[in-house]
């Protein structure tokens, strides 16, 4: 069952390996798990006050919850004391080498009572930590998530650089959310309003000022409320469970239930009827209903879907229940009708609902630090001494900060400019700890620009060996280039094929990643045009282009390393076609890889079958994040070795006249489908000229049943 991080994603703490660990993560004991954790933290980090929940409270199992509680997106965080010190223990250089590292207070009494005043106050400006306002676009735009985008980059003949315009804060384009509507704080409807958790947050701001004296009361008070909510959560999940809502398959198969489960005893006692699929048309014709109706509906499809046979309406199926639901996912938080459905079927119906909040809400924002330049505790008591307030991001990276708040733009530090850190997205740290490469080795980074994972590799390679740093798009290398040198990378080599090329350009790596270029689905808090932007064309097509780089990629490794023979995939997406389907689809088609662990010490496992379709059982090693779980961009990671390709036995007229195939080299393993790949390949020259202006040539029909055999 999912996790819940419920509001607190958008309370930006360090992101713990706990969080997967069923036995430890529990909500509202988010705090036993830090001190656990060993990172000493400011009390206040459980006040929510920063990231305001709002209050809309989803009734789930007759329960008040706050699945829909957090209102518009909001940059502000919670910030931790002012620090003056920075100071690790015993930190250890080696990335990934999860050592035990701390943060030690060592604020004096004197500055505590401003401290704890910016700490609760509680602003409703969407404000950024530090002055995101102020941050250098153009030197954010050369970092890596930022610049993570899909459409664009399956542009291969675009030389525009448009796409390194990062947009901060990112604006909905298009279809306009009904969230959007929705009042700051939003003011329950109907029964929620005199809920006894509104209550609760209206008497807490009416509490006045912070004071050193009550401080340690308020903060107390905020434990006790996490833990009663994380009750909430525990039953409601327990009821869930009960209702026998368990995975995502079950979900899948939500739309096939017909009539047979139509609930008895329906319980309507709010009155509420769902409507119809003729009255959905019609009220979205009329432009569709207010935010309060769309939300009260969303809150009783997730509840009565989370006990159907007791909650349902008799003679109604579940899969109206689910169909209005995704319908109103949509309108409310502004997504096209394939894509809600595509994402609200990866999670039970509540985690759902979390992983959609979760999107609307900021990740952290971290820095790697660059050990080729400094070690991180320096560059720590650095910012700290310009203004920042930061904090280490967790102990699965010793690299890692995350930074609270600054006076001064991030990206335009003096640090900043020497290449003494990298702005980067803590789960872009994950596909590279995973290869873990090794000073002295060749390794290929097939679709590197700008270049986030490329300089951390070349770090960890401690200069020592070569990255080849390839990127299909000529104008992202220019970034590309400019990071590596401003990072000080001196074994990096930057090239401009297609990564489908490779291994005819250059092939021997010892290790090679593959950060293929995706839908950003897992990226939408930061670039919500995707919500909007994709289409199951899209899907399509970046599927097929992702399976034939991962075999290039397969066969651009060296099987034979002394060292290495290990291939990364990931992407920043969360569809199962862009991830379990292309790692399938590579296990099927070169039977000389397998798949190993990832060495990644939290991520959910990924997907063994899911609607109907069954994958290999390896695939559980493969590794999965979400927003609403660990506090980072959705993402994905599998990590392959690359055995040497082995001479098989066919004991039929298939195989060669000695009887003997390359299973890898098997002409059925290996070649594209050709007509297969015209199609698309047609299909992105259409899409590149309509982008340039260039007036379209009609589709070619496809060509004939029987020659497409022959
Ligand atoms: C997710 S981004 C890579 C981010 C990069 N790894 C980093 O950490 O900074 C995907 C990249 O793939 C590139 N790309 C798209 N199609 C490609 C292809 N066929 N071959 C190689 N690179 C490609 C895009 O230009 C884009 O820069």
């Amino acid at each position: 069952m999912g996790r819940r991080a419920k509001n607190k994603q958008g309370d930006p703490r360090p992101i713990d390996q706990a969080y997967d660990k069923p036995s430890q993560k529990k909500l509202g004991k988010r705090k036993a798990d830090e001190v656990d954790s060993g990172a000493k933290r400011p009390a206040k980090k459980v006040k929510e006050n920063a990231v305001k929940p709002s209050k809309a409270p989803v009734a789930v199992n007759g329960k008040t919850k706050s699945a829909l509680k957090v209102a518009k997106p909001r940059v502000d965080q919670p910030k931790p004391k002012k620090q003056k010190q920075a100071r690790f223990e015993d930190e250890d250089e080696d990335e990934g080498a999860g050592s035990s590292e701390g943060w030690e207070d060592v604020d004096d009494d004197g500055d505590l009572k401003a401290q704890a005043k910016s700490l609760f106050n509680e602003s409703d400006e969407g404000e950024f930590v530090g002055d995101l306002d102020d941050l250098d676009i153009d030197a954010i735009a050369d970092d890596d998530d930022l610049l993570k985008g899909p459409v664009q980059e399956l542009d291969l003949g675009s030389d525009d650089d448009d796409d390194d315009e990062p947009e901060l804060p990112v604006k909905l384009k298009g279809k306009k959310s009904k969230q959007q509507e929705r009042p700051l704080k939003i003011i329950p409807t109907g029964s929620d309003a005199s809920s006894d958790e509104s209550d609760e947050d209206e008497d807490e701001d009416e509490d006045g000022p912070i004071t050193m004296k009550n401080m340690e009361a308020r903060s107390r008070a905020l434990d006790a409320r996490a833990a009663r909510e994380a009750e909430l959560n525990a039953e409601e999940f327990r009821q869930a469970e009960l209702a026998g809502e368990q995975s995502g398959d079950d979900l899948a198969d939500a739309d096939d239930v017909d009539m047979d489960e139509e609930g008895e005893g329906a319980d309507d006692s709010e009155g509420f009827v769902l409507p119809t699929a003729e009255e959905r048309e019609e009220e979205k014709k009329r432009g569709g209903p207010d935010v309060h109706t769309v939300q009260r509906r969303m809150r009783e499809c997730v509840r009565i879907l989370g006990n159907f046979k007791r909650l349902a309406a008799k003679g109604r199926a579940r899969s109206e229940y689910v169909q209005q639901l995704i319908s109103d996912i949509g309108s409310y938080y502004g997504y096209n009708d394939f894509l809600a459905e595509k994402l609200f079927q990866l999670f039970p119906v509540a985690e759902a609902i979390e992983f959609f909040e979760a999107n609307e809400v900021p990740r952290p924002v971290t820095i790697r630090t660059n050990t080729l330049r400094t070690r991180r505790r320096d560059l720590a008591q650095a910012l700290i001494n310009r203004g920042v307030n930061l904090e280490p991001i967790g102990k699965w990276t010793n690299v890692g900060l995350q930074v609270f708040e600054s006076s001064v733009p991030i990206g335009a530090t003096p640090e900043y400019l020497a290449g003494h850190y990298m702005l980067q997205a803590a789960s872009s740290f994950l596909p590279v700890i995973a290869l873990s490469p090794q000073a002295g080795e060749r390794v290929l980074d097939m679709a590197s620009a700008p270049g986030g994972k490329t300089t951390h590799m070349a770090a960890l390679m401690q200069n020592a060996g070569v990255v080849f740093a390839n990127d299909a798009n000529k104008a992202r290398t220019k970034s590309l280039t400019a990071n590596v040198h401003r990072l000080g990378c001196k074994n990096v080599v930057v090239c401009s094929y297609d990564g489908r090329e490779f291994p005819k350009v250059i092939g021997g790596f010892d290790r090679v990643l593959l950060d293929a270029p995706c839908s950003g689905t897992g990226v939408i808090s930061k670039d919500a045009s995707v919500k909007t932007n994709k289409s199951e064309r899209d899907f399509s097509l970046l599927s097929h282009l992702q399976k034939q780089l991962i075999l290039c990629a397969i066969d651009s490794v060296q099987p034979d390393s002394k060292t290495g023979g290990y291939l990364v995939y990931s992407t920043c997406s969360v569809t199962v076609d862009e991830n379990e389907a292309v790692v399938d689809y590579a296990l099927r088609k070169r039977p000389n890889v397998k798949l190993v662990d990832t060495g990644l010490e939290f991520g959910r496992p990924g997907f063994t079958s899911y609607r109907g379709k069954t994958f290999s059982d390896k695939l559980s090693l493969t590794r999965r994040f979400y927003p609403h779980v660990h506090n980072m961009d959705g993402f994905y990671v599998a990590k392959f070795k690359v055995e040497r390709r082995t001479k098989v036995t066919k004991p039929d007229a298939e195989a060669g006249p000695a009887g003997e195939v390359d299973v890898a080299m098997d002409g059925e393993s290996i070649a594209f489908n050709d007509d297969e790949d015209k199609q698309y390949i047609e299909e992105d020259k259409r899409k590149r000229m309509k982008a340039k202006g260039l007036k379209v040539p009609p589709r070619s029909k496809p060509a004939p049943v029987a020659t497409v055999a022959a």
